[in-house]
């Protein structure tokens, strides 16, 4: 469903290049690597966030739906979390599911200020859904949750994603236990040489193709 053919891409000096990544439905991938070795930078390039790189972003046609899900939550904080479902969701009984699934229905009336940091990741991660993506990205879901919250939102994103065999994800972590954990395969970072590394130093690869 999609193809980057990344030749370079840096800020003020060259960060990441040399990369040619192919995402086919179901895909798992993960961007594993040191905090400032460029994983949200890949990821936005990924998710067409970014085009200011030297290489080629290629969708298939028709084009996949992509959703990301960001670091911050990013609610309306004047909407509560059913209403903020509601922008994007096609019915209420779509948002109401959704809100079950990430175990929130009860917190469907709060408004964001009264959610932890956990539950507004869930809203957050149910919006997303709420797009039916053939891709999602999702940019470190666990990062700033204590360990027993991380753990749960782990279960959480395992068991979604096994009800959505076709649906790709592309995940940035530091933690590439969390990653194996939910069947994703390993992208690393070269921090010394600014590549991602493949496995085998191999210079191309589809997602499906990769060994952990
Ligand atoms: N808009 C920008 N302008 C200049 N430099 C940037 C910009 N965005 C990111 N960088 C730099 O690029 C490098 C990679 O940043 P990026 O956010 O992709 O890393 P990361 O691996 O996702 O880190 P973290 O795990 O801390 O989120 C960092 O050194 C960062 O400071």
């Amino acid at each position: 469903m999609l193809e980057l053919d990344l030749k370079e891409k840096g800020y003020d000096q060259r960060l990441l290049g040399d990369l040619n990544l192919q995402i086919a439905a179901g895909d798992r991938l993960a961007l594993v690597g040191p905090s400032g070795c460029g994983k949200t930078t890949l990821l936005n390039i990924i998710g067409g966030l970014d085009r200011a790189f030297k290489g080629q972003r290629r969708l298939a046609d028709p084009e996949p739906k992509i959703a990301y899900m960001f670091q911050e939550p990013r609610l309306l904080p004047w909407r509560t979390v059913e209403q903020n479902l509601r922008m994007v969701c096609s019915s209420r009984n779509q948002a109401l599911d959704l809100l079950d699934e990430v175990a929130l229905l009860e917190a469907a009336c709060r408004y964001p200020r009264e959610l932890s940091l956990g539950m507004a990741r869930r809203v957050a991660l149910a919006r997303a859904l709420a797009l039916e993506p053939d891709l999602l990205l999702l940019d470190e879901p666990l990062v700033s949750l204590d360990p027993s919250t991380a753990l749960r939102m782990l279960r959480l994103v395992e068991t979604l994603l096994k009800k959505r065999p076709k649906m790709a994800l592309v995940l940035v972590s530091h933690n590439p236990d969390d990653a194996v954990r939910i069947g994703a395969q390993l992208l690393e970072f070269d921090t010394a040489t600014g590549e991602v590394l493949l496995p085998n130093n191999e210079k191309s690869a589809s997602a499906g193709q990769l060994l952990v």
